[in-house]
């Protein structure tokens, strides 16, 4: 919805609205614990020894700084006295090159461990998005706030493994920071309040500018994905043949170019703000450190502290100025990093509303009486409109109904209701006179078979197709070869240069596209893969020719003998094999019964045939 409303000129937001407060800033902190939990979690081995090695790390800059100190030191006491012996100082030297070394090892390993961590951090977020939105209902992906949400929590993958390594750089930089501090503090404390006045500037207009910078890209949602969708749409086998026809090239890339241009302006306009400031900032910090040093260099020369002191003392002020400023703005993109997180969890906080429930009946089976609506009615999220209303009707268990009536009428609906892919909004839905809301959703799916008219063409093998019906028995040929043949698949699969192994689709190479109707054969196979006691086939068969689709329902109604289906479909000489039929009209009820008592009737199901049989539908 979001796609075509922006279509129509709905206006992105522009940078001037109303940024997040920095109370909402401070409370995305919250999500940390729970985040570093999550990384924890991951691979709790790898987790300590990064930790350790990072321990270690910060000791390193005092270290160096220090032995730095007794080197020059010892190098000032060698000129003032004369055949002195060197060795103390060759000590030293070993010394810090013996650090330098173990920095450099730490920093890799550091370096290695982030990584690995990272990636695995980023795969098992992967998985677990992708088995949470398994989780969650049809009409939550109708949403489009919905799909923004899932949007933001999945395009953050890699910046959530880039946040990880913040936190953990940050927490190693303020260790440090505390080390050179009491050396620092020791010699003059008023040193440590003129370093940090001399940042604090850049840590204030750094946090603006990321609040800013967050309220862009976060308002900028739907858009991105409206971008992501021309991009998809104007490059893309499935859509290359309308877009040529129609010539729809030259609208997709302009609507892109408009949109993509009017993002770039407002991050260009952001960014160049940013490093304006950014230098201002950066020369005031400059400033502390030279006003430091100014007070070091007179107190040296004044011999209040020694040359050797004078470098460590300099050495550690410039190092914790650097350390500062980068703790400091890493806080705040590290705040930003959190209020991606608030999106991550958001998503991971939806719940389903059609749950599995610990005392739900036992599903009936067989099936005794059959699924009765109780006055069904049901409107589509965000919708006024009832798609279906006031529906009374049973459908006997053992029976074959068919659903007759015109676009839009609700047939589909209907289904969706049968198998729970939503709930009625008012009324209910009996099973064997339970209510099927008290059922658990995978009994009631395990028991029902469909095939939808918007079948998913998986571009995999042509065997993996049909075991789709019935994933757990993918590996077993004989059931997947007698689907197929129940489906006349077969007749499509013995045409294809790998038979079941076989690819099909454009999407990978060495994949062979199928014509539409034998795709719909193969779709079909997976009813027959399953050992449902409803069977539903929701027009899966209007692209095979009349003969074709007589035969595949003909073949359907002699294998499923005894078993409840329910068939949809516009062609009547189909239409006519079920035990009754259903017609219904905008979304209510019309008339029930079979082909010729409706036909005795001579209401709407027979003019409805009548204009059929004259060529009119
Ligand atoms: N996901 C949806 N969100 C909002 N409205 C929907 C959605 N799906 C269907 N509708 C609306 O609900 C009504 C019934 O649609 P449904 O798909 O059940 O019709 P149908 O009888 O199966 O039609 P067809 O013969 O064209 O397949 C229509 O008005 C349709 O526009």
């Amino acid at each position: 919805m979001a796609i075509w409303s922006n279509f129509f000129g709905k206006k992105p937001p522009k940078l001037g609205q109303p940024a997040l407060s920095v109370q909402e800033r401070v409370s995305a902190l919250k999500h940390l614990p729970p985040f570093l939990k999550m990384v924890w979690q991951t691979n709790p081995r790898m987790a300590l020894v990064n930790v350790v090695l990072r321990a270690l790390r910060a000791g390193i800059p005092l270290a160096i700084l220090y032995v730095g100190q007794l080197i020059i030191d010892e190098v000032v006491r060698l000129t003032q006295t004369t055949g002195g012996s060197t060795n103390y100082l060759l000590t030293l030297v070993a010394v810090e090159f013996g650090l330098a070394v173990v920095s450099d090892v730490l920093n890799r390993g550091i370096a290695l461990i982030d990584g690995l961590l990272g990636d695995l951090f980023a795969n098992q977020s992967s998985i677990k998005l992708m088995e949470h939105a398994a989780e969650l209902d049809l009409d939550q992906f109708e949403d489009s706030a919905f799909y923004d949400k899932l949007e933001r929590a999945r395009r953050q993958t890699l910046s959530r493994t880039v946040l990880m390594s913040q936190v953990l750089g940050q927490l190693q930089d303020i260790l440090t920071m505390v080390i050179l501090a009491v050396g620092l503090a020791a010699f003059n404390p008023w040193l440590l309040l003129l370093l940090f006045i001399a940042v604090l500037p850049a840590f204030l207009g750094e946090s603006h500018f990321n609040e800013r910078s967050y309220s862009l890209v976060h308002g900028w949602t739907p858009e991105r994905r409206e971008l992501d969708y021309l991009r998809q749409t104007g490059a893309s086998d499935d859509t290359a043949k309308e877009v040529k026809i129609f010539g729809l090239s030259g609208f997709l890339v302009n609507r892109f170019r408009e949109l993509s241009s009017k993002f770039y302006l407002d991050n260009k306009k952001l960014s160049t703000r940013r490093a304006a400031w950014g230098s201002v900032f950066a020369s005031l910090g400059s400033a502390g450190y030279y006003g430091a040093y100014v007070y070091l260099i007179l107190q040296t020369a004044a011999g209040v502290v020694s040359i050797g002191q004078l470098t460590f003392l300099a050495g550690s002020f410039m190092r914790m100025r650097g350390l500062l400023e980068a703790v400091l703005n890493r806080f705040t993109s590290v705040a930003e990093g959190s209020l991606y997180l608030q999106d991550f969890f958001d998503f991971f906080n939806l719940q389903p509303r059609i749950q599995r429930q610990a005392s739900a009946p036992t599903f009936p089976r067989p099936i005794l009486h059959g699924f009765t609506f109780e006055n069904v009615g049901f409107k589509y999220r965000n919708t006024e409109k009832w798609a279906i209303r006031n529906l009374n009707f049973t459908l006997r268990a053992g029976e074959k109904l068919a659903l007759v009536g015109e676009n839009g009428a609700g047939k589909t609906t209907l289904v969706k209701l049968l198998s729970r892919l939503y709930d009625p909004t008012e009324g209910r839905i009996l099973l064997d006179g339970v209510d099927l809301r008290e059922y658990n959703p995978e009994d009631l799916r395990r028991e029902i078979g469909v095939i939808f008219q918007d079948f998913v063409r998986f571009q995999m093998t042509a065997g993996t197709n049909i075991a789709i019906g019935r994933i757990d028995e993918k590996e077993n040929r004989p059931r997947i070869e007698s689907s197929a043949q129940q489906s006349l698949a077969d007749t499509v699969i013995s045409k294809l240069p790998e038979g079941y192994d076989q690819i099909i689709g454009r999407r990978f190479s060495k994949g062979v596209d199928l014509s539409g109707g034998e795709w719909q054969k193969i779709a079909l196979g997976r009813a027959y893969m399953r050992d449902a006691q409803l069977l539903i086939l929701d027009e899966p068969t209007a692209a095979l020719d009349a003969r074709a689709e007589h035969e595949v329902f003909q073949r359907f109604s002699e294998l499923t003998q005894g078993k409840t289906a329910v068939l949809i479909s516009h062609r009547f000489s189909t239409v006519r094999m079920a035990d009754r039929i259903l017609v219904i009209e905008n979304g209510q009820f019309v008339e029930m019964g079979s082909h010729e008592e409706l036909i005795a009737k001579g209401d709407r199901y027979a003019e409805l045939f009548r204009l059929q049989a004259k060529g009119y539908l």
